[in-house]
């Protein structure tokens, strides 16, 4: 076959990798929705060519682990489908030697090139094999983000089967469930801990072969440890993994993603490796991320897509180096990974901007107030700057260049993101005060709106869109629409494309409910789409409330009002389904303990100081719940009248209102992974308290 319109990838012969991607290669059998202008073609199957291949197929959706879906590639789209395994060999021919993966070990920082990254990828996948996964199969794994995760992951997809990440936070019966559901081959666990959970159901698990733990030494029987792994792989030839990488097809399932349940049960929403790879694809172009050039640092729970699409496949799109955080990174050794890595992007969901913010706060506290003048002279600099930029206007003021030279560059340096093109904030709604408050230190954020359903992101914004409260654009290829908007363009957000997942594992129904016959995706957040293009979510059918007067109330924008109006307050909860007026309920902001991460009774400084200003004495939640001082309670009736004045009607105020005994938290269970509020289990949790809004 002549280079030139080659359309099957060159399989090389002999050992090593045996199958090599070419640019532009497109192949036979094909099957692809819409005008698209890529030359492919409804020939005989070529089930050999994998894994870049697009195997036959005609539905538009599946629940079957084996299924197989069409492609809905639009027309202009310049991006050839290509699979997991074909973008991390594409990288380690491209990349090879530069560094992939930066981990800490005895407190001094190794490197893992590209070249050994795939290697250490392929060892895995063979031992993967060796340990009987077969295709279509589980490897769940839990633990907290490190090389060993990603080997597991990527392994699991070039063997065959699925990657399935597991919270680290599951409990047994969630972890059970994905185990259950994927029907998983292999448990892949972080440390004795995590082991346990999976040991207590091993025996309900049938198609359950392998359990490898990958830190420290396991003690216990038949549990393998990295290093078996490692050896097992490393003593298989590569024939059995090339002949599995031929029959696989970018149209296959790759990845299960497990969601979070923050409105109920945890779905397995099938993801293929055309979804990760070309929503990787989006992003890195999207933001202009230069090839072998970026750094990223990888602590976001690897569970949820989010991080999945940023650490794994934007990085390996890009040839990126990747810095693991530390197990405790949110309870504040983050920052000495950041100073570490200086990353040249990086991703935060809104808590963890939130966390960064309070820091910054109380730090901006302690200083005297000529620091504390000059500080909030800058601020009010930094944010013209950027609200100028908003409105068009581009310049640079010599105020601002002055206090970017004497206090933004020192704040970012201390963060550790002296040299960050890109602060993004993704996974949940992030008020647009806090994007002000960034934007006043110099850190201007981008938004991303995204979905496991999606395989990641959807839209992105640029920090200095007009539009500050959007999420910006669609990305490239694919599309966005609002199903039955209401006079002011409200509706049903609606998302089609390549990113958009094949189907929900075994739930065919739930599948048929949230894609429609055309393949459009239903995300139930409700949106608005300006004439420019820009989205702007402004609610989750999942969550509304529906008062008992039939008033659709989006819970998020009122309780971030209230945040906004309290900045006391950590976490607002807006009740009112099926209620005759709104009620919430608010947490104080308090310490957290450093081993566990649950929030204690001691509340923080800044609340502490509140407080005081209100001739109050006490230092702890607890004080102040039992004994309601009523120049407290005045205090934030204040601030819910003044969040009641952003109300749009009056079934949209906040009536009442209680303090909650203890703060939200992941440990505590009312805060899911990517730390979005889980209702039902506050619902649940403060039943009581609720009803006594309701009382008479
Ligand atoms: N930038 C954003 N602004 C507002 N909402 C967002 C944004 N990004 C994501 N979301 C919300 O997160 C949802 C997607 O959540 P995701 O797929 O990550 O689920 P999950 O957290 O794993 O679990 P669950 O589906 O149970 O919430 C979106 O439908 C939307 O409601």
């Amino acid at each position: 076959m002549s280079d030139d319109g080659d359309i099957i990838p060159s399989v090389m012969q002999n050992g090593g990798n045996q199958y090599k991607i070419k640019e532009n290669s497109f192949l036979p059998s094909a099957v692809v929705e819409n005008n698209t202008n890529m030359s492919f073609e409804n020939s005989k199957p070529a089930e050999n060519y994998g894994p870049d291949q697009v195997l036959p197929a005609s539905e538009k959706y599946t629940s079957k682990a084996n299924g197989r879906v069409t492609l809905r590639v639009e027309a202009g789209a310049d991006n050839t489908p290509i699979s997991v395994p074909g973008l991390l060999t594409r990288s380690a021919e491209l990349y090879g030697d530069l560094p992939a993966l930066n981990y800490k070990s005895a407190n001094k920082w190794v490197k893992v090139t590209y070249k050994e990254y795939e290697q250490n990828v392929r060892t895995v996948a063979k031992a993967f094999i060796k340990l009987g996964l077969e295709r279509f199969h589980g490897v769940c794994i839990i633990g907290f983000n490190s090389p060993e995760w990603f080997y597991s992951d990527l392994g699991a997809i070039y063997a065959g089967g699925f990657a399935a990440g597991m919270y680290t936070t599951n409990l047994v019966d969630a972890c059970f469930h994905c185990l259950e559901t994927s029907k998983a081959n292999i448990a892949v666990v972080e440390d004795s801990k995590q082991l346990e959970k999976i040991l207590s159901v091993k025996s309900r698990l049938p198609h359950l072969k392998a359990i490898i733990q990958y830190e420290g030494k396991p003690t216990e029987e038949g549990v393998l440890s990295w290093e078996d792994v490692m050896r097992i792989g490393s003593a298989e030839s590569d024939d059995k993994l090339n002949a599995v990488l031929k029959t696989m097809g970018v149209n296959e399932c790759c990845t299960l993603v497990f969601t979070s349940g923050t409105e109920g049960a945890s779905k397995a929403v099938m993801v293929s490796h055309d979804n990760l790879t070309y929503n990787a694809y989006m992003i890195t172009k999207f933001l202009s991320l230069v090839n072998g050039k970026e750094v990223l640092v990888s602590y976001l729970p690897l569970s949820h897509v989010a991080a999945q699409i940023t650490d794994i496949y934007s990085a390996i799109t890009l040839g990126a180096q990747v810095y693991f955080g530390e197990k405790d990174a949110l309870k504040g050794s983050l920052v000495n990974t950041l100073q570490a890595a200086r990353p040249t992007v990086f991703l935060g969901v809104p808590r963890v901007w939130e966390k960064i913010n309070e820091k910054l706060v109380s730090i901006g506290r302690k200083s005297g107030s000529l620091k504390k003048y000059i500080a909030d002279w800058a601020k009010e600099v930094g944010l013209n700057h950027y609200e100028d930029a908003m409105k068009g206007v581009d310049r640079e003021t010599y105020s601002y260049k002055f206090f970017r030279w004497l206090i933004f560059s020192r704040i970012k340096s201390a963060i550790g993101f002296d040299r960050c093109k890109y602060f993004i904030s993704a996974a949940a709604p992030i008020s647009v005060e806090l994007k002000k408050y960034f934007m006043s230190l110099d850190i201007p954020l981008c938004e991303a709106f995204g979905m496991s359903e999606c395989g990641g992101a959807h839209t992105l914004s640029n920090p200095t869109d007009e539009n500050v409260a959007g999420v910006g654009k669609t990305l490239e290829g694919v599309r966005s629409k609002i199903d039955k908007p209401d006079k002011d363009g409200n509706g049903e957000l609606c998302v089609y494309g390549r990113h958009v997942f094949m189907g929900y594992l075994n739930m065919p129904d739930k599948t048929e409910g949230t894609l429609d016959t055309d393949g459009w995706l239903h995300s139930g957040d409700i949106a608005q789409i300006d004439d420019k293009g820009y989205v702007t979510i402004t609610g989750r059918i999942k969550e509304l409330l529906i008062t008992a007067g039939g008033e659709n109330i989006p819970p998020v924008l009122i309780e971030n009002n209230v945040k906004a109006a309290l900045p006391v307050v950590s976490n607002a909860f807006l009740i009112g389904d099926k209620r005759k007026f709104l009620s919430i309920l608010l947490s104080l902001k308090c310490e957290i303990n450093a081993e566990t991460a649950e929030p204690l009774d001691t509340l923080t400084p800044e609340v502490i100081s509140w407080l005081s200003s209100l001739n109050c004495k006490f230092t702890k939640v607890s004080e102040v719940v039992a004994n309601k001082p009523k120049e407290v309670f005045d205090a934030i009736q204040k601030g819910i009248d003044a969040a009641n004045k952003k109300a749009i009607s009056n079934a949209q105020k906040i009536q009442k209102f209680t303090l909650l005994p203890i703060d939200f938290s992941l440990p505590t269970g009312e805060l899911g992974p990517t730390l979005k509020i889980k209702r039902p289990v506050v619902n649940d949790k403060y039943k009581d308290l609720i009803e006594e809004f309701y009382k008479n």
